[in-house]
């Protein structure tokens, strides 16, 4: 649909501003300027309630990042959706968990999506109710990991308001509530995998970023026992994972994603309108009906081989995304898609310390970091991790046991997307675009700095992607 402003023509869903004379993008505007140039008096009145924008129930965890959830909601985002004709129904949560059991209990009739305004724990917790909710009326069990699940019907908003912001950073490229706002208006859609991890057959959670065993699990556990220092606590904990210089027995299986169609190495970035992730699209949903034609990924004559591996690993890693951030520009994998129904398994293997550095320190800069000797990287939909045989599940945690050199070395935890789960023995599994996210992935030409800034207020020295 097309809108006219005298002899200029541009499409109803891109814009976002417009002033008598001109019409123009105007992604960053400050609030006060957005009366005027948002409705642009009743031209944009008629032409906003033809299009059919959002029902929308917002969660606010107030107590998120820097506790400014709710004053940045208020703020920034409400006066955007009034002005665009959006009605919104508006909860700030009182605990954890809140919101989750709304979505999975309460009546979500009339809304079409769901608008978290916090930070990952937050959007974890969206994640959960909707899927949850979404299998619970399609008369599927989540504790089944072979069952293909549902794709959810609600999109999700993500407003980012917390410490850690790196689902919204990966998905629009900016952490900014009003950019947020502003593809939530738009009607922006993101199609999202979602790995599904359980232990033996009950499920423990789902991850759309990282899983990580060893290296990774160490500094979140780690970092709990210093969550009063703040941001810093990570830093800190990094640096003590790292001296003690730790690695972990495992066997690690995974099922093979196809070849011919991407692969982690082939230097490519999935940026907004992704050809990798459209086709995926066309072969989950062959009759783009999203809700009724879900393929199923997990029928056991489309399997494949699995393929075992077994050894000392410093660290075992699944991510879903790049999942880059201000920190690693350019992610753990520079090159995973977020919707192409597979994950990327980085396995490190045993090394000396230098190496191990080396290998951390690449995920700062644009050198590939899996251009090491003791680094492999796989594309995969499925990952199993076992304890060789002698090593007790139940010993997990931080028990330690006497490695065959002597040295002393513990069992390490999974660290899911920021928690830490309580089992070691885990079977994952990547869910094909089983979300959409209000969010149009990372554009080509705003991925100017993947650090999300722009050129004049990067201070992480990082580098300029083009
Ligand atoms: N009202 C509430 N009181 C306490 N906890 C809440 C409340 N609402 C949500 N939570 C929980 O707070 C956790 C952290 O929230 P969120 O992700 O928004 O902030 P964050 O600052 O990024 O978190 P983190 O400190 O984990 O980085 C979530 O796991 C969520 O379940």
């Amino acid at each position: 649909m097309y809108l006219s402003v005298i002899k200029v023509s541009v499409p109803v869903a891109e814009v976002v501003g417009v002033e008598e004379g001109r019409v123009e993008i105007l992604p960053r505007k400050s609030v006060e300027d957005t009366d005027k140039d948002f409705t642009g008096g009743f031209l944009w009145e008629t032409q906003v309630s033809q299009t059919s924008r959002p029902q929308l129930l917002v969660f606010i965890n107030p107590f998120g990042g820097k506790k400014k959830g709710r004053k940045i909601y208020h703020s920034l985002v409400a006066p955007l959706f009034e002005l665009a004709g959006i009605s919104s129904h508006v909860i700030v949560t009182e605990r954890a968990n809140q919101a989750r059991d709304h979505l999975l209990k309460k009546d979500l009739k009339g809304f079409d999506g769901v608008v978290c305004v916090g930070g990952d724990g937050m959007f974890s917790e969206i994640l959960h109710g909707l899927i949850g909710r979404t299998q619970q009326e399609a008369g599927l069990s989540e504790n089944d990991p072979t069952v293909a699940l549902q794709p959810c019907p609600l999109h999700i908003g993500i407003i980012p308001a917390g410490s850690t912001d790196c689902v919204c950073y990966a998905t629009v490229g900016v952490i900014d509530p009003v950019t947020s706002a502003l593809h939530i208006i738009i009607g922006d859609s993101q199609p999202l995998d979602v790995c599904s991890v359980h232990q033996a057959s009950a499920l423990m959670r789902y991850s759309v970023s990282l899983l990580g065993y060893g290296f990774y699990g160490d500094v979140l556990a780690e970092s709990e026992k210093h969550r009063w220092m703040g941001p810093l606590r990570y830093d800190y904990s990094g640096t003590m994972v790292y001296l003690s210089n730790r690695s972990y027995a495992g066997i690690v299986q995974y099922l093979p994603a196809d070849p011919l169609l991407s692969s982690p190495r082939d230097r490519t970035r999935c940026l907004s309108g992704c050809s990798v992730c459209s086709r995926t699209t066309e072969r989950l949903f062959p009759h783009s009906s999203v809700y009724s034609s879900h393929f199923n990924q997990f029928s056991s004559d489309s399997e494949g081989e699995w393929v075992s591996v077994e050894g000392r690993f410093r660290c075992v890693s699944l991510t879903c995304m790049s999942s880059s951030c201000p920190k690693s520009p350019l992610g753990l994998s520079p090159s995973a898609h977020l919707a192409d129904g597979t994950g990327d398994l980085i396995l490190v293997w045993d090394t000396h310390p230098l190496g191990f550095l080396k290998f951390l320190y690449r995920h700062t800069s644009t050198q590939d970091q899996f251009d090491l000797p003791f680094v492999e990287v796989h594309r995969v939909k499925a990952v199993r991790f076992s304890l060789p045989s002698g090593i007790d599940e139940e010993e997990r945690g931080y028990i330690e046991t006497v490695s065959r050199n002597g040295s002393q070395q513990h069992l390490s935890v999974w660290n899911c997307d920021g928690e830490i789960l309580s089992s070691t023995e885990i079977l994952c599994r990547i869910h094909g675009q089983l979300v959409r996210l209000y969010a149009r992935g990372i554009e080509e030409g705003a991925a100017v700095h993947n650090c999300g800034k722009e050129n004049d207020k990067c201070q992480m020295g990082c580098t300029l992607i083009k």
